[in-house]
């Protein structure tokens, strides 16, 4: 849960504020009507996600409250009923992070939009490119006052290598002028491999040439400032374009994800299954897998549908869990496929695992015990839908032999 500190003397934008953004369950608000209730407040607690200041008070009428939320280090957002173009800039140029007049609806919700960006921005990696350093340190301040994870690097290739050892690095900010790769080598470089294909690219330039502006849109960065740039403007370019990425991925996830499980649905099986065995752009082979839940029927019957799912959904968690690096699939019902490229050795050591964890799993509230049954199959076909089909019939096989184990080769059909 995020602290966020709302210093405010009106008790309705008080209520406003504090029932907008309580509404969303990451946070609670502290509120303090007046200056000293908010120094009270700030000496007690030194963990606010964010202050939200009204700028004049009655006993502070002069910004006060702000200089105060400052000075504890507390980002802080001015909510005023003034728009005074002056006291905007003064305000920004004492680094408070916005500055929002308390106009309409559209106002408070641009606080509480702002609010949660910071919460996101916690965990989001942006990895700064830039090989003067007074310029670099001051982009990355930038960042951290809005509460990002900040990488550094000081030019094209060691940001590539930066991105390797963190792959969930989701923006780069990167000038153009560099030694060894410069910043439209970099965008070229970065969208040539897939993995990076949502990754967002802002380019940097000094010299505001439209040429090069066009040049780094066309090879795939998301957005342009030249510099120097004035920070509010910067901020601007950053939120919308993370916002832009978040939609993109979201809409990508309403397709592909299983909307109850959040593992992958069948349709995403069909689209990118069978590149994972095209030795030109997957591994050329993979260890295919079919997971049942034995006796699921029973659950609904016992324990309504809701349980049901719940127990779905405790069984894909527990599936990402040991299979981390590998594609779940929910192929239908209770039924989960699992792709592999990893080697056969650790497959099945992660999967006869996995069986002893469901075994000993209590799933849901009312504490279920459940087992599953498995199929593999880790021949290679001429087709993902043959290998499929093979551990399918194996999963039968496990099913008719007494549930509970895994299928693997056809002579356990025997044994079984
Ligand atoms: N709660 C819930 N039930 C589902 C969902 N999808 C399918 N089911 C139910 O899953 C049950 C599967 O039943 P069966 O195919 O007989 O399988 P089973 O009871 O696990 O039996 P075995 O596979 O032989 O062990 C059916 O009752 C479906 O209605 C779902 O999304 N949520």
């Amino acid at each position: 849960m995020y602290k966020v500190l709302v210093v405010e003397d009106s008790l309705t934008v008080r209520k406003i504020v504090n029932k907008l953004i309580e509404d969303n369950p990451h946070f609670t608000c502290d509120l303090c009507e007046n200056l000293s209730e908010a120094q009270q407040a700030l000496e007690k607690s030194h963990d606010y996600l964010v202050a939200i200041v009204d700028l004049n008070l009655p006993d502070a009428p002069n910004g006060e409250s702000v200089e105060l939320a400052l000075s504890h280090n507390v980002p802080t957002v001015v909510l005023t009923g003034n728009f005074d173009e002056f006291t905007r800039a003064q305000l920004l140029d004492q680094g408070v992070l916005d500055y929002i007049t308390k106009e309409s609806r559209y106002s408070y919700l641009q606080v509480l939009k702002l609010v949660d960006r910071l919460r996101k921005n916690l965990s989001t990696k942006v990895l700064v490119v830039e090989d003067s350093k007074t310029s670099r340190n001051h982009i990355c301040s930038l960042l951290r006052k809005f509460h990002f994870q900040v990488h550094e690097a000081s030019d094209g290739l060691e940001a590539l290598q930066e991105l390797e050892r963190h792959r969930d690095i989701r923006m780069v900010i990167a000038d153009h002028r560099m030694p060894n790769m410069d910043g439209y080598e970099l965008i070229k470089a970065i969208r040539h491999d897939r993995r990076w294909q949502d990754l967002v690219f802002i380019g940097l330039s000094a010299n505001g040439d439209s040429v090069l502006t066009s040049k780094f849109i066309k090879s795939g960065a998301n957005d342009f400032l030249s510099k120097p740039f004035y920070h509010e403007e910067f901020y601007c370019r950053v939120m919308q374009n993370l916002e832009s990425q978040e939609m993109i991925q979201t809409i990508r996830n309403s397709a592909n994800l299983d909307p109850l499980t959040q593992v992958y649905n069948r349709r995403y099986l069909n689209e990118h299954g069978e590149s994972l065995l095209n030795p030109k752009t997957g591994h050329g082979k993979a260890i295919v897998s079919m997971i049942d839940v034995d006796n699921f029927k029973s659950v609904n019957d016992n324990f309504g549908h809701k349980t049901g799912d719940t127990l779905l959904k405790e069984f894909a968690t527990l599936l990402t869990h040991f299979f981390a690096d590998d594609l779940i699939v929910r192929y239908g019902g209770e039924e989960f496929t699992v792709i592999s490229v990893g080697a056969s050795k650790s497959f099945f050591t992660s999967l006869s695992e996995f069986m002893d964890a469901v075994r000993s799993t209590q799933f849901t509230h009312h504490k279920l015990t459940i087992t599953c049954s498995v199929g593999v199959c880790a021949e290679q076909q001429s087709n993902l839908d043959e290998q499929l089909d093979i551990a399918d019939s194996r999963l039968y096989c496990a099913k008719r032999a007494g549930k509970n184990q895994i299928f693997a080769r056809d002579m356990q059909l025997k044994h079984g």
